[in-house]
């Protein structure tokens, strides 16, 4: 990877607001972001500084009052929600803080699921297949509540990666787990993100999680800054902008 690999992210001037009420709560403002193919970038900041909104937008579930988003060279701008809906099942996965998996299903209908719904054939297998990549070969027919907590992470890692999206979006993956099982899911996301390419931005408090990322973008205030990494990354051979 170098200074030529293609940005995948790519916003300008974004603001967003809440309104509550008839007051409209400025979240973020003038967000001007590239990220190129391939990266680790965390972002971090103070609780409701703006994270997760931040990540909503790139995931099109929300939608900037300004500003411009570009995900792989598409302009989320001129998408309807069917568009959006269509961008995030081929090329956006999202894991969240709490796993979000439907209690009825095993580990392998759960994450097969984003397959199913598109129709996809063989989407077993391929369910199968991003299990065992995340080390629960001998879990797929457990329910979530005969999983523990990293366990559950894992099958919902799974489900966002089965369609190997080519960008990774994770709020707070590990703040629900105790610190042995949360390396193990920092290990698992940063394989990953070597292993398919998958570019990785993630939402987290964890500053030692945040270091071994590729850059550090800092949210204050709705704004956004770039904090230098001190050490060498490990996938790059020279640092992106
Ligand atoms: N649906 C909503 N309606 C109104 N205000 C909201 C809504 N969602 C978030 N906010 C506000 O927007 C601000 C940013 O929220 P956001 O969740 O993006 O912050 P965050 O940095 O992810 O916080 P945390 O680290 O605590 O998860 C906060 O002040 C929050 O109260």
């Amino acid at each position: 990877m170098t200074d030529n690999t293609p940005h995948l992210i790519e916003s300008d001037g974004l603001s967003m607001h809440y309104l509550v009420g008839q007051r409209q709560v400025p979240v973020l403002r003038d967000v001007t972001l590239r990220i190129r193919a391939g990266t680790r970038v965390a972002i971090a900041g103070p609780s409701g500084s703006g994270k997760t909104s931040l990540l909503l937008l790139l995931s099109g579930l929300e939608r900037p009052a300004a500003g411009r988003i570009r995900i792989d060279g598409i302009d989320l701008g001129g998408l309807d929600s069917d568009g959006l809906a269509d961008l995030r099942r081929e090329r956006i996965g999202i894991v969240f803080q709490s796993f979000h998996l439907l209690p009825s299903l095993s580990a392998l209908d759960n994450a097969a699921l984003p397959l199913q719904m598109s129709g996809a054939s063989g989407a077993r297998d391929m369910a199968a297949d991003m299990l065992r990549r995340v080390g629960l070969g001998d879990r797929m027919h457990h329910r979530p509540s005969q999983l523990s907590g990293g366990e559950q992470q894992r099958v919902a890692i799974a489900r966002a990666l089965v369609h190997r999206p080519r960008l990774l979006l994770a709020d707070e993956p590990t703040g629900n787990l105790d610190d042995q099982t949360a390396e193990s899911v920092r290990e698992l996301l940063f394989s990953l993100n070597r292993e398919l390419g998958t570019t990785l931005v993630l939402v987290t408090h964890d500053m030692d999680f945040a270091a071994r990322c590729d850059r550090v973008l800092r949210l204050h205030d709705g704004a956004l800054h770039e904090t230098p990494v001190t050490r060498q990354p490990e996938t790059l051979d020279a640092l992106p902008a």
